[in-house]
This record gives C-alpha cells, sequence and structure tokens, in this order.
C-alpha cells in the first residue's frame, strides 16, 4: 500500500468554469507517490477537464496546483510534461505504419552523427525500445522493426506508456486505457499499471470500468457533474458499490422508487431492484 509522503501532484479545490459551464467545481485530488488514484464518472462528468488541468492544457479558473507539495502553474502541456507530468490518450498516439523502434521515439530520436550529417541511429532505438517494453513483461515483439499495427491494442498500450516513463514521467495520467481492449488485453495493461506503481510513479487512471479500478487502484475519486462525489481508499467499497455511485447512486434510488409507485401500475419491483446493482 503506497505512503502517505507529499503527493506527487496535487489538485486543491479546483474549479473550471467555461461561459455558462461549471465543469469542474471546488475538485481536490492528491497522486502520491507509487500509488494508483482512479476517476471515474459518466460522460460529462469533468473527467476530460481535469485531465486538461493537471497537464497544463488549462489553466483552472479557481484553486492551485502543487507540484512536489509547492504551489506552481503549468504555462502549456510542454512545460507540465517537462516536469513530469505525462498524459497517455486512449487512443495512444502511436503510428501503426512505422517500427516499435521509430515510434518509441517519435520526435526525440536518438542521432548518429551531428549537424545536417545526424541521421537516426535505428539500432539504438530499436534496443531501447525492446528493452523498454520487455521490462513491462511484453516479451513476444523480438524485433524493433516490426511494425506497430502488429501488435495488439493492448502491446501498443505499453509502448506508449513505457516510452512515457522512458522520457521521465513521474505522473502517468492514463486516459480509458482499457476501454476498449478485450480481457487479456486489459490485464496486460493493469499489470502494467502495478509495475509502474512499483517503481514509484504517480498513476492517474480514468476509467469507466469499476472493476479494472477495484483489481488497481489505491484511492478512488468519483466525479459527479463536475464535482466530488466520492473520495475513498481501496477496500472501502466494493465494485458494485462503485459503479452505483458512477451512475449517480441517489438518482438511481429516486429511478427505483418511482418505478415502484403503485399508481404507475408496473408490476413487480424486479426492474427497481435491478436497477440497483
Ligand atoms: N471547452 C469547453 N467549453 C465549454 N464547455 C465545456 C468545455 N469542455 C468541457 N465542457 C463541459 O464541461 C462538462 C464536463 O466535460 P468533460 O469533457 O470534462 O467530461 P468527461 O467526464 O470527460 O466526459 P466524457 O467521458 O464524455 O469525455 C460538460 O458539461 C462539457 O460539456
Amino acid at each position: 500500500m503506497p505512503s502517505e509522503a507529499t503527493p506527487l501532484v496535487e489538485l486543491r479545490n479546483v474549479s473550471k468554469r467555461f461561459a455558462g459551464v461549471h465543469a469542474l467545481s471546488d475538485v481536490s485530488l492528491r497522486v502520491p507517490p507509487g500509488s494508483v488514484v482512479c476517476l471515474l464518472g459518466d460522460n460529462g462528468a469533468g473527467k476530460s477537464t481535469l485531465i486538461k488541468v493537471l497537464s497544463g492544457f488549462y489553466q483552472p479558473s479557481d484553486g492551485t496546483i502543487l507540484l512536489d507539495g509547492k504551489e506552481t502553474r503549468f504555462s502549456d502541456p510542454r512545460d507540465a510534461r517537462a516536469r513530469g507530468i505525462a498524459t497517455v490518450h486512449q487512443d495512444v498516439g502511436t503510428i501503426p505504419l512505422m517500427s516499435v523502434g521509430r515510434n518509441f521515439f517519435l520526435g526525440a530520436e536518438p542521432k548518429k552523427g551531428w549537424g545536417p550529417f545526424a541521421r537516426l541511429d535505428i539500432d539504438k532505438a530499436n534496443g531501447i525500445a525492446l528493452e523498454q517494453i520487455r521490462r513491462f513483461g511484453i516479451t513476444r515483439v523480438r524485433d524493433g522493426n516490426q511494425l506497430v499495427g502488429a501488435l495488439s491494442g493492448g502491446e501498443r498500450q505499453v509502448l506508449a506508456i513505457g516510452r512515457a516513463m522512458y522520457f521521465g514521467a513521474r505522473v502517468l495520467i492514463l486516459d480509458e486505457p482499457t476501454s476498449a481492449l478485450g480481457v487479456k488485453e486489459a490485464a496486460t495493461v493493469l499489470r502494467f499499471i502495478l509495475a509502474a506503481r512499483a517503481e514509484g510513479v504517480g498513476i492517474v487512471f480514468i476509467t469507466h470500468n469499476a472493476h479494472h479500478a477495484t483489481l488497481v487502484g489505491d484511492y478512488f475519486t468519483v466525479l459527479i457533474q463536475g464535482r466530488v462525489a466520492a473520495s475513498f481508499r481501496r477496500g472501502e467499497k466494493s465494485s458494485a458499490e462503485l459503479l452505483s455511485l458512477m451512475a449517480g447512486g441517489e438518482q438511481m434510488e429516486d429511478i427505483a422508487g418511482e418505478l415502484s409507485r403503485p399508481d404507475l401500475g408496473i408490476p413487480g419491483q424486479g426492474a427497481a431492484q435491478g436497477a440497483r446493482t
């Protein structure tokens, strides 16, 4: 279980408003080193906005961001990245028709020679890429020249996350990394999340999947309509309770109550009970 060490990054009472829309209201979130913080919420709950505040894409309208316990401000995503905050999006950001090695170093290739004669040292790029993904359990890929398109969805996620870690990520923001994957593939990514945690990285794991969250999460924050609806530690709630919270537990109770009203003439309360699980 992670320690109570100073969070790598922290949001304190952060709000974000757009014209007429309160996307985030008074949200606090701590990401300690070596921990997985799950961020859950329905569509429109504010998860993307929160990621964008954490990764320097938006400035908060109110509230503060702390990095290693010190108040800070990210001028833009490049600034946040340079200070160790990496975001890996669901669509992964790898290019299928490029090799594993080239994808790994996209934009930051190790060069042979110098000046106008510098060219990509592909052997070096391949070697580092393979070593990094092997470290995290992807042993099926044996050749860095292999095209990324031949990798599975989970392997591609691991490549993208491994790349972020190689380039110095201390906080990894993973935006729905398991949502498009089958069971085995999701397990590959979840295993990787645990391996990154063991290296002391702080992970913000955004997901719709309460089961995936409860498998790896240390801390959980549920957003509903831009507010923190619940915030708790591992073991304090079951995944069924988590699911109900994400759906807006109270609303579900209200719907269940409505369905069981005798004047509606709906036979039995099966639907109402079903709605609660
Ligand atoms: N740039 C913007 N301008 C105006 N409103 C915005 C903007 N970005 C987000 N919103 C609004 O803020 C609220 C939160 O949106 P956000 O995209 O953060 O939710 P989400 O939890 O990421 O949803 P999803 O899972 O569908 O991506 C929504 O009501 C959305 O319409």
